[in-house]
């Protein structure tokens, strides 16, 4: 089990931010080439990534580049220059439909694992077939871009985002029925700590994996609202141990501390300590 609590957003060509998550607590890091890189600042910002990777240092956070839409101007260079970085994973941004990710995976250079934007609305009428012919192609994750969703839909983005919400349960629904890592979108105000901290606990509430982060002063409460609590651990570590028992050898259901308890949540208990062991070891 690996944690995926959070993937830290940077700029490519923003050399003090590719430093600062070299060392980042963060499980994953998005150098990204799309908005935010100025038109004239696109094949700076390539080559930029390309050094930041080949040069590593990011110890075993999760490398990902995110390339420009394979039609716009940048994209096919973007993907060319993957042979030279090979990150982790490349993530595209604004796919629409299934057929984006096939496209995508016929022009990779190199067999990576792909992630997918959901942020455009034509996504999300063809989410099913996204998701499945998609893992077909190496679809991995799905990332959430709830600031151009909202601005397609011409909808209110605020912390709770309630216009959005029917489209975040579909993007983890979706996910779950084809096993792929979902991460929730930013939350742009980095000195609202208090609104992220309420959108974190929303995230992990409606199942996201973890959460896109913007500035490291976010990731500390995101890491929080994603890994396991210590009453969650303590829950876990009961439940593994009540059906370690003799007397419950071959039961498929107990009562513990007056709940029911089922072979699903030993399942789930054990998921949770070993994510909580991986983000120890990490810390470690
Ligand atoms: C948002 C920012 C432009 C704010 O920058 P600034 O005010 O300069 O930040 P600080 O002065 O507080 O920075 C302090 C130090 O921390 C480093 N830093 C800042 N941000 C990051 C980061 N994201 N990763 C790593 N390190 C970071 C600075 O370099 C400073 O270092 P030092 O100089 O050594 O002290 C800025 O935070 C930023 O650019 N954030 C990322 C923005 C971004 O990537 N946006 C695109 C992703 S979001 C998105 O795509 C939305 C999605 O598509 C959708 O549709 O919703
Ligand atoms: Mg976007």
């Amino acid at each position: 089990m690996r944690p995926m609590r959070t993937a830290l957003y940077l700029p490519a060509n923003r050399a003090s931010a590719v430093a600062k998550a070299r060392m980042a607590d963060c499980d994953a890091v998005i150098l990204h080439l799309e908005d935010a890189v100025a038109p004239e600042a696109k094949d700076q910002a390539r080559s930029d990534a390309v050094a930041a990777v080949t040069e590593g240092g990011f110890g075993d956070r999760l490398l990902v580049i995110r390339i420009n839409a394979l039609d716009s101007a940048w994209g096919p260079d973007d993907c060319a220059a993957l042979s030279d970085a090979r990150p982790d994973a490349v993530l595209l941004p604004k796919i629409s439909s299934a057929a984006d990710i096939a496209d995508a995976r016929a022009l990779l250079p190199v067999d990576l694992p792909i992630w997918a934007m959901l942020e455009t609305c034509a996504a999300f009428l063809d989410l099913g077939a996204i998701a499945r012919d998609g893992r077909q192609n190496g679809l991995a994750a799905f990332v959430l871009g709830t600031n151009d969703l909202a601005l397609e839909m011409r909808c209110t983005l605020d912390t709770q985002r309630s216009a959005l919400l029917p489209l975040l349960t579909q993007a983890v629904v979706a996910a779950r029925a084809h096993g792929l890592i979902v991460l929730d979108g930013v939350f742009n105000d980095i000195a609202d700590a208090e609104g992220l901290a309420s959108q974190c606990a929303q995230g992990a509430e409606l199942g996201f994996d973890g959460k896109t982060i913007i500035h490291p002063a976010q990731l500390a409460p995101a890491n929080t609202a994603f890994g396991p609590t210590p009453a969650q651990i303590e829950q876990a570590s009961a439940i593994i141990a009540a059906f370690s028992a003799a007397e419950n050898a071959g039961k498929g259901v107990i009562r513990l501390d007056g709940k029911m308890v089922e072979l699903l949540h030993l399942r789930q208990a054990e998921q949770t300590l070993a994510i909580h062991r991986a983000i120890t070891a990490r810390a470690g």
